[in-house]
């Protein structure tokens, strides 16, 4: 730190008059003082050094002073330059903004003048052009009524072709069908005759003539095949014809409103309608083939079955029941054929000879079918289903459960799986089918017994029936409806007069107690379907508790009377005015017990004798039509009631060209006990299956 010269420092405080002392002092004050401006020195010239130093410094700032005064100068000399260019900026910008306005002025009034001027031809134009627009519309109308009027023309012509062709073309087939059926009854006739002469060679003919009912079985599945696919197309047609006629519809409305290209749309329009008419063609055509196919079907069916026979017997053995015993020793030695067992073996109780030796006798039987005691109702339908379905064809058929008392013949008929309700599940289904291809069916069923030769309305009012005097739980009544048979030579119809009939399809619409409430139309078929069911129980149900019954030693419950559950199926083709009509009469006959076995007395014995007689009367009828060499030859109807209600329906051909099939169906007690009468019942089969009755014809 710099020491600086004061009074205070340079006069000490000394003492008076010490002179040497003052000396003294004086000269360490000057040495103190030398030392103090020595180092006064040392500081002044450091301190000259900073001043130079700020000297140096003031001049460079001076210097930069000055040049940022300079720099000053001309950065306002600049600012003042670039005033001057932005006033006079801005006065060429307020020129050229005026002049501006003003151009744009004179564009606008310009633009309003042109725009006013446009929208006038534009207004004028619109009025040309949608007045030429209205006529064009109107033009397009006309043309497209008469193209309409054209098409439906053109249309009804094509339809009248078609159906004159269809008619010529039925025709043909209706000759066709005439010539091989005529040449097939040739061809049996001399088969019928070959086969008598030769009895060892006919095996091989059976055997070939059952490889060409398979073959034609073959070819019945793969025309139902090409049958299915081609239903299957008519549905996409139909789906195809449904859409284009939606947009056929979506054109036209299209056509009074949309603008403009109506050129386009007219030609759019024609291809539209072109491909409708392509689709409605495609469709005709499609059924035209599937109608082909039916009848080809129809024929198939119809050779299959004349080739097996017009009279077909099957025989089927129940299975034993809970608390019988002793079943009799039956053997099926073909159970396992690809086509099912045709042959039993039935061997007979040991008897012993006059010297006592053992006799085992055993009888071998064939039919056209042999169910052993396992057979399920089902698997006995499913080898009746192609005749049952040959009523739709228009043939009559009967089925005839023949057996003796507790032989499963109404179980068979009319239980779980039975003919009974196979069959109507089997004709509704047909009847479905068929109209897909134009078939409409009406299917009408009645159902009668006959008891001691007398004709009873099985569906009639139980109200008005009185106790007989004889009959024990007999329901028949003195005052009863009389029930007469009358046979149309002209029609081949049977008709029974005073019998009640119920229409089981369509289903009715009336509210009646008899038959059930049926659904209305708008709903839909299976509520029909349904209707039917439900009918068909109600009526099994009313047969039943009408049904003469009554107890003999072999059965607590057996059945005196023959019972016929008989439909009608009338069917008609609109599209080709085609019309048939097939009688399905399922026969579930008396018990075929004999008189001795019975045991029965008294009004029991005359039931059981009436009965035995209508049972071989129908033996005689069957064997009188496998007899029958022309049309006049005699055949026993009138022995009895059965016989001759069933006339029309027995196997053969009659006056008036209407023929049909029989199917005898065998039942059998599993029961030792029962040898005998089983033993009768499989000779009666024997005789009918041995009857070879002509071609069915339809009528
Ligand atoms: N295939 C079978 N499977 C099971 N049970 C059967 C079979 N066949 C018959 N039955 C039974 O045997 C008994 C007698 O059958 P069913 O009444 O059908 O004989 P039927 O010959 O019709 O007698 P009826 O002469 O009284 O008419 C019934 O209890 C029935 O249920």
């Amino acid at each position: 730190m710099p020491v600086f010269l004061t009074k205070e420092s340079l006069t000490p405080v000394l003492p008076a008059w010490d002179t040497k002392g003052r000396l003294e002092d004086m000269e360490q004050y000057f040495i103190a003082l030398k030392s103090e401006v020595q180092a006064a020195q040392s500081s002044k010239t450091s301190l000259d050094e900073s001043l130079a130093l700020y000297k140096s410094r003031l001049q460079e700032v001076t210097a930069e002073n000055q040049e940022l005064s300079a720099r000053n100068r001309t950065l306002t000399a600049d600012v003042e330059r670039a005033r001057n260019d932005l006033h006079t900026t801005t006065t060429d910008f307020t020129h050229a903004r005026r002049d501006h306005e003003r151009a744009i002025q004179d564009l606008e009034t310009r633009h309003d003048r042109e725009l006013a001027s446009v929208s006038q031809k534009l207004e004028k134009e619109v009025e040309l052009v949608s007045r030429e627009r209205e006529r064009d519309a109107d033009r397009f109308r006309r043309e497209m009524d008469e193209a309409k009027q054209q098409w439906r023309r053109q249309k009804d012509d094509e339809t009248a072709g078609l159906t004159t062709a269809h008619w010529d073309e039925l025709a043909q087939l209706k000759a066709d069908h005439g010539t091989e059926t005529a040449a097939l009854q040739r061809q049996v006739d001399e088969l019928r005759l070959a086969g008598e002469s030769r009895a060892t060679e006919s095996a091989g003919e059976v055997q070939n003539l059952r490889d060409t009912i398979m073959n034609l079985e073959n070819q019945l599945q793969s025309a139902n095949v090409v049958a299915e696919s081609l239903r299957t197309r008519i549905a996409a047609d139909e789906a195809r014809y449904a859409a284009l006629e939606q947009e056929k519809a979506a054109l036209v409305s299209k056509t009074h409103f949309l603008e403009g290209n109506q050129e386009a749309q007219s030609l759019e329009f024609t291809t539209m309608s072109q491909k409708l008419q392509d689709a409605i063609d495609a469709k005709d055509a499609t059924l035209t083939t599937l109608r082909k196919e039916e009848m080809l079907r129809r024929k198939l069916n119809a050779t299959i079955l004349e080739l097996r026979g017009n009279i077909r017997v099957f025989a089927r053995t129940r299975p034993l029941l809970q608390g019988e015993e002793e079943p009799a020793k039956v053997d099926y030695p073909d159970v396992d054929a690809l086509d099912g067992g045709k042959e039993m073996v039935v061997h007979a109780p040991t008897t012993l000879s006059a010297t006592g030796k053992e006799r085992n006798e055993k009888h071998n039987y064939a039919f056209d079918r042999v169910f052993g005691p396992c057979s399920a109702n089902d698997q006995v339908f499913a080898d009746c289903r192609d005749l049952i379905q040959s009523v739709v064809d228009g043939y009559n058929v009967s089925i005839l459960s023949y057996g003796q008392t507790g032989s499963g013949k109404t179980y068979g008929m009319s239980g779980p799986d039975g003919i009974i309700p196979s069959s109507i599940a089997l004709l509704l289904s047909e009847m479905q089918r068929l109209l897909e291809k134009g078939w409409e069916y009406a299917v009408e069923a009645s159902f009668v017994e006959v008891y001691n030769e007398t004709i009873n309305d099985l569906l009639g009012d139980a109200k008005s029936w009185d106790e007989g005097e004889d009959l024990g739980a007999s329901i028949r009544g003195k005052r009863k409806e009389k029930h007469e048979i009358h046979h149309d030579a002209i029609t081949g119809r049977t008709t029974v007069t005073n019998l009640s009939s119920v229409m089981l399809w369509p289903p009715p619409e009336n509210d009646g107690q008899w038959p059930p409430a049926a659904p209305t139309g708008s709903q839909p078929a299976d509520l029909g379907t349904s209707y039917t069911e439900k009918a068909v129980q109600q009526l099994l149900d009313t047969a039943a508790k009408n049904r003469r019954v009554a107890a003999t030693k072999s059965n607590e419950r057996s059945s005196r009377s023959h019972s016929i559950f008989m439909l009608t199926l009338h069917g008609r083709c609109a599209a080709t005015n085609a019309s048939s009509e097939g009688v399905l009469n399922l026969v579930d006959l008396a018990g075929s017990e004999r008189l001795k076995q019975s045991g029965a007395e008294g009004s029991r014995a005359k039931e059981t004798a009436a009965i035995n007689k209508s049972l071989s009367s129908l033996g005689d009828v069957i064997a009188a039509l496998g007899n029958k060499k022309g049309d006049d030859s005699h055949v026993p109807y009138r022995n009895s009631k059965l016989t001759y209600l069933l006339q029309s329906s027995l196997g053969g051909t009659a006056a008036n060209g209407k023929s049909s099939r029989t199917l005898m169906l065998l039942h059998l007690s599993p029961l030792q006990a029962h040898w005998q009468e089983s033993r009768s019942s499989l000779l009666f089969g024997s005789k009918v299956q041995g009857t070879h009755i002509g071609a069915a014809k339809k009528r």
